[in-house]
């Protein structure tokens, strides 16, 4: 007889909706202070996205009020003046999980569908209460109202209130609210964290943020210009599987193959469709929805082995620039030095991608641990906070760099940042605070990072050169009193020659030798003279 104890085993399926919910975790709603944070992030990100992405210059309202005597509970609002969304939009992409505008190649902070539905959840599952959604697109005449909730079995919106009201003026975007329980002693710190570090690749954006102690914290836009927004792009035949191509085939099954080829991938015009389709073995003119799996996998084989593709399209990327990344980091940190590249697009794994650097140093700028400069990490405009040690920005500034080589010892006034931008970022997790070790990611931050910092080493050697000269000078300055005195003895009586006028002449000496200004000498010379 078996002594195993047969259980008996439960099977049932769930919906993505409750996927989320039970493992809420994974997506950065793991507590009170991180849900408080995180929400905040999510409703701040897309109304960033709906605004720069599209040309319009950000202005953005946030606001976290408690809401409750007893409870935690804290009503998080943002205000933007984004593009809107169609009232017929507005449930499922507030209320049913894996949903969204944003699975299309091109660059945007959102990527999942998931974000803004994970706070209604938190709220809805911690205070009961739904979420509120006005909204009105540009050149629309109504503005919509909704409250919701979702129903985590079933995966979809309830919708408990709904209207509708005229518009007085061409007000377009979008104002969301959440009531969740929070604990803002804690997220504080993080949130502001968060927003200063924001603002920083943000410059062109208006940032009012109302806390729940009625604090205004209010970051004016300081330049006027927006990143060139990204436009979407076909996807790149490097990218291509069988599963994508059974799905194409249903979609252009009245095409041709050849047609299909042309139509939906970059990169692929006459010559190359037919030369794929010769090279798999498959008639061009043949219609797609008439190919078999084998055909089908045949094509797939012979798009990747194909050598003469152009690289992915950059369009669909949208880099920040020297000069907003200067921006930004000045009026943060006010230093001496400031600089930022953004290198050329590369590609991994069929994505393209650029990466940005940029340092800050001396000045205000503070000051950094002992074995690495304070690190501002950025994916897709976004800030990563967490996560730091398991970044691949945090190895390359750890592993790949030889600071010495650019004559920088920690501690040191330096603050480094980094900006990966992509259609694809490689996340470690759907919470998005840090990006995975990938070789040609990591090369190209390691050669931004050389390339910037090679820019301050320039600046750091000049600027010891200068130190050094005047530190001569001062040590010269000193004898100068004393010289113009022994001189003065030998000269004395000659006409219209006095101490003071051979001071001066020495004084002028010194200077133009040292390629200093009178004044710099003299003040040495004063202060040897009041110290002696
Ligand atoms: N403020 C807003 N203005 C315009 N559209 C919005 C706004 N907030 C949300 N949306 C729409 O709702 C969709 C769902 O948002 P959600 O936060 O759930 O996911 P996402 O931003 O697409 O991706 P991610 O989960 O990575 O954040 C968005 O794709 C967008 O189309």
């Amino acid at each position: 007889m078996s002594n195993s104890v047969e259980g008996v085993e439960k099977y049932r399926a769930i919906s993505p909706a409750e996927f989320f919910y039970k493992y809420r975790e994974i997506a950065g709603f793991s507590n009170p202070v991180r849900a408080l944070y995180q929400t905040v992030r999510e409703l701040y990100e897309n109304a960033l996205d709906a605004t720069d992405a599209h040309g319009i210059l950000p202005d953005v309202k946030i606001s976290i009020k408690r809401v409750d005597e007893i409870q935690e509970y804290y009503r998080v609002t943002v205000e933007d003046n984004g593009i809107g969304l169609p009232p017929d939009v507005v449930p499922n992409a507030f209320g049913k999980v894996l949903f969204s505008s944003k699975y299309v190649l091109k660059q945007t902070r959102g990527m999942y569908g998931l974000g803004v539905k994970m706070a209604v959840l938190y709220g809805q599952m911690t205070t009961g209460r739904p979420v509120e959604v006005i909204t009105s697109k540009q050149g629309f005449k109504r503005i919509y109202y909704f409250k919701l909730r979702i129903d985590v079995n079933k995966n979809e919106p309830v919708i408990l209130e709904r209207g509708t009201w005229r518009k007085s003026r061409d007000w377009h975007g979008t104002i969301v609210s959440i009531t969740l329980e929070g604990d803002w002693a804690r997220a504080k710190p993080k949130i502001m964290e968060y927003l200063s570090r924001s603002v920083v690749v943000t410059p062109y954006a208006n940032i009012i943020f109302l806390t729940p102690e009625n604090e205004i914290i209010y970051y004016p836009r300081a330049i006027s210009i927006l990143p060139r927004p990204p436009v979407e792009v076909k996807p790149h035949p490097f990218g291509v599987d069988l599963e994508m191509m059974k799905q194409l085939k249903e979609l252009s099954a009245s095409d041709t193959v050849k047609d299909l080829l042309i139509k939906n991938f970059q990169s692929v015009g006459e010559s190359t469709a037919t030369e794929v389709l010769n090279r798999a073995g498959v008639d061009p003119s043949k219609p797609a929805g008439s190919l078999g799996e084998d055909e089908l996998l045949r094509i797939v084989n012979a798009i990747k082995g194909f050598e003469n593709l152009r690289p992915p399209s950059a369009k669909a990327i949208s880099p920040l620039g020297r000069e907003i990344i200067v921006t930004g980091l000045s009026r943060m940190f006010k230093p001496e030095f400031v600089e930022a590249v953004t290198r050329r697009p590369q590609v991994y794994h069929g994505h393209p991608f650029i990466v940005e650097a940029g340092v800050a140093y001396g000045g205000g700028t503070p000051q950094s641990e002992m074995d690495k400069p304070v690190i501002l990490r950025y994916a897709n405009k976004i800030p990563l906070l967490y996560d730091e040690g398991s970044d691949v920005t945090t190895f390359v500034i750890k592993e790949d760099i030889n600071w010495a080589n650019y004559s920088i010892a920690f501690p040191a006034p330096l603050v480094v940042l980094v900006h990966v931008c992509s259609t694809k970022i490689p996340f470690k997790g759907v919470g998005k605070e840090s990006i995975a070790d990938v070789p040609e990611i990591r090369r190209e931050i390691r050669l931004a990072l050389m390339e910037v910092l090679r820019r301050l080493k320039i600046y750091l050697v000049r600027k010891a050169r200068e130190e050094e000269v005047k530190r001569r000078v001062v040590l010269l300055a000193k004898y100068i009193p004393e010289i113009a005195r022994s001189l003065h003895t030998i000269v004395r009586g000659e006409d219209g020659i006095d101490q003071e006028l051979l001071k001066q002449k020495l004084v002028e000496i010194v200077a133009k030798r040292a390629g200093l200004s009178l004044e710099e000498v003299a003040r040495s010379v004063e202060t040897v003279e009041i110290g002696t």
